[in-house]
């Protein structure tokens, strides 16, 4: 557990159920906590040699093509754990080193014991079994290897079901009355779970007994029925909850339009798209980072923080898993809501665009439990809801893609409470997604005055201000005033999609002068913006925030840009204005760990790239991926690639040096 638990607290609610609240903010998109998993189990059996391994004992890293020293599983030729040394090969299947038994853990959850047991229909039950084992079964190796660990293994153990670390008040009278009882809440589960656990503790106690001889007493005490039951309970329902599949995206936001739930199932496509089409001749680090994340994503793993988790099906916590090498296997609890002092930590359960009755029979089925989300009492025709409420479910909509939903909620809280700076700048991103520019930056302006110059609608006017919307809005607009005054041609690389214009239409002088401008700025305001996009990392700096740039940046868009734009999109989008969103400036630096953008879509219709250095500069690819295309452009210095920005694309990695680009994202205001 991460020092981050701090900032967490475990409680009974009164008429609630217990659960993990929030002690202070936490801003969307910020890691709340991070855990690592007390077991792990991957789902997929078929590994490459460019696939990262995780060792079945400490769930390191490491590379098999590397690695001379890893060990295989020698039990049984169909089992398929792997081992990073002989120090985890020797206490998996012999117990500790200096230990003469022969007790090491994985003798009991080796694939020929466990795999008599599985089911198709106890698919899940069987895992959370396997779970238990392997986290039994350590613990009991440990133990029989040194006695005087029997203490200390057996707190270890009860704190991976009480988390007892994170302040639970469970008196003993208090689990008395109400532990049992609240065991019971698991109900279908539980049910089946119990006859699993009853067919699978003999071959657990015979296995063990044929190789002890006999239990001592604190072996046995992890064996106790109520005690086993309790843990493997405890797991079997943490796996249900953190079962994270990217195919699927059971937990977070499910929409695979939407831009914050795109890192489990994207890098899905990033890792297949570097394999499958070639692109990457070398595999590098990432690449095999990627894949791992993609296998991580599609195992199960438990642990004492996340079977905390309750269920919303407008949850504010998102489970990312991370794999660094040296580290090993993180799962990052990220804020996918703003989150308040003593909120309660949510995910989804279940995927969560299903309509209210698929969710409801889901729920019942799988968990025995009546969602009472303020999500499921707005879609069953509730009125009764406060002011935080709509404006979380008008955002969680807004990120799901549905607009009008969205709107509809907006609508509602302004009815209610007035004007209200939050409705109404969520309002302007529906009206901007919705595709009226016009309309979203006049509700910005006009809420801006009404508003007494709130902060957010502030920033929105500055950038409209800086980006000189108004003066492309005059009579003699710029889009007419200026025609192309050179004959460039594009070269389109997807029909109707992506086009690129060859050649240094900036100067090389300008593309370093910008850097040099964004370098100096950032110096002055204390380094680069990492938190600008959710979920996209991006390391970057908005250009209207440098004078100089902005400047530069107006002259060469109406001079150059839409010109040029026009020669390729279609006449009936040229009719319309094209309006500039966002312009940053970014900056991918290989020493720093920003590396690449994940795939994503962009908030743009039209969205343009300007590469702003050199191609030598930096190593290992550099570009954009385009990864349903199957291509990745690396444009030269100066050269501009234009595409649409609904187009999934990612900024593919480098491993070495800077690369830095200028990213601008456009919208035509259909209502001029
Ligand atoms: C991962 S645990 C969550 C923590 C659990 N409340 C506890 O105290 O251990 C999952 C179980 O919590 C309960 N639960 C989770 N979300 C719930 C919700 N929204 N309403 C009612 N019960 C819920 C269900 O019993 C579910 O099987
Ligand atoms: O690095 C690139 O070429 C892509 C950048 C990008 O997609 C973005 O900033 O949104
Ligand atoms: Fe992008």
């Amino acid at each position: 557990m991460q020092p981050e638990s701090s900032f967490l607290r475990c409680e009974y609610r009164k008429e609630n159920i217990r659960g993990l609240y929030s002690r202070r903010k936490f801003k969307k998109g910020e890691v709340v906590c991070t855990e690592v998993p007390t077991a792990l189990l991957l789902k997929d059996n078929a590994r490459t040699e460019l696939d990262p391994v995780s060792c079945s004992n400490c769930y390191k890293v490491f590379y098999v093509k590397d690695l001379q020293s890893f060990r295989k599983c020698n039990l049984t030729p169909r089992c398929n754990a792997l081992f990073c040394s002989n120090v985890c090969f020797n206490f998996a299947l012999k117990g500790s080193e200096g230990s003469n038994s022969d007790v090491g853990w994985h003798n009991f959850t080796c694939v020929e014991v466990l795999g008599s047991l599985r089911t198709e229909q106890y698919f899940l039950e069987q895992d959370a079994c396997q779970l238990a084992t392997i986290i039994l079964a350590k613990s009991i190796s440990k133990v029989s290897a040194s006695p005087t660990e029997i203490d200390r293994e057996i707190a270890i153990l009860s704190s991976r079901y009480s988390t007892d670390k994170l302040e639970i008040p469970m008196s003993d009278k208090f689990e008395k009355e109400n532990g049992i009882n609240h065991l019971m809440l698991y109900q279908n589960s539980i049910r089946q779970l119990r006859t699993r656990t009853f067919e699978f503790r003999p071959l657990l106690e015979e296995s063990w007994l044929s190789k002890l001889g006999e239990f001592s007493n604190a072996i046995q005490k992890f064996l106790e029925q109520e005690f086993f039951l309790k843990l493997v309970t405890g797991i079997q329902v943490c796996v249900r909850a953190i079962e994270v599949d990217p195919s699927d995206n059971t937990a977070g936001i499910t929409d695979s339009n939407s831009r914050i739930s795109m890192n489990a199932r994207v890098r899905l496509t990033l890792k297949d798209s570097y394999s499958k089409r070639g692109i990457m001749k070398k595999a590098t680090d990432l690449c095999c980072i990627e894949k791992s994340i993609e296998r991580l994503n599609s195992s199960l793993y438990c642990g004492a923080l996340v079977s905390l988790l309750n269920h919303s099906c407008c949850p504010n916590i998102q489970l990312e898993t991370t794999h660094r090498s040296k580290l090993g296997l993180r799962v990052k609890y990220v804020a996918i809501q703003n989150i308040f002092p003593d909120d309660i930590l949510t995910v989804s359960y279940i995927p969560t665009q299903l309509d209210i009755c698929s969710r409801k029979n889901q729920l019942i089925y799988h968990y025995g439990i009546t969602c009472k989300c303020c999500k499921c009492l707005w879609e069953n025709g509730g009125f009764e809801f406060s002011r935080e409420d709509i404006v979380s479910m008008s955002h969680f909509a807004f990120d799901e893609y549905r607009f009008r939903d969205s709107l509809n909620l907006v609508k509602f809280g302004i009815k209610r409470w007035g004007r209200d700076e939050e409705l109404f700048h969520i309002m302007g991103m529906i009206q901007l997604a919705l595709g009226k520019w016009s309309k979203a930056h006049d509700i910005w302006r006009v809420e801006h005055f009404a508003s007494g110059f709130s902060q957010s609608l502030k920033k929105q006017k500055r950038k409209d201000e800086a980006y000189l919307t108004r003066l492309s809005r005059s009579p003699s607009n710029l889009w007419h005033k200026f025609e192309p005054s050179f004959s460039k041609t594009w070269i389109t690389l997807a029909a109707g999609a992506i086009w690129l214009l060859p050649s240094h239409n900036i100067s090389k002088r300008t593309c370093e002068h910008w850097i040099v401008l964004a370098e100096k700025f950032a110096s002055l305001q204390g380094g680069w913006c990492t938190n600008r996009h959710i979920s996209v990392p991006t390391t970057d700096l908005p250009v209207h925030l440098i004078p100089e740039l902005v400047d530069e940046w107006n002259l060469f868009v109406f001079s150059d840009l839409i010109p040029l734009a026009k020669q390729i999109l279609t006449t009936s989008m040229f009719r319309k204005r094209l309006c500039v969103h966002d312009a940053f400036i970014v900056k991918y630096d290989a020493s720093k760990g920003c590396d690449h953008l994940p795939i994503h879509r962009d908030q743009s219709e039209i969205s343009v790239t300007i590469a702003l250095n050199s191609n030598s500069d930096f190593s290992g690819g550099g570009g954009t991926m385009f990864p349903n295309l199957g291509i990745t452009i690396c444009p030269k210095i100066g050269e501009i690639l234009l595409f649409r920005g609904d187009l999934e694309h990612s900024g593919f990695p480098i491993n070495g040096g800077i690369r830095y680009i200028v990213a601008a994202f456009f919208y035509f205001d259909k209502e001029t």
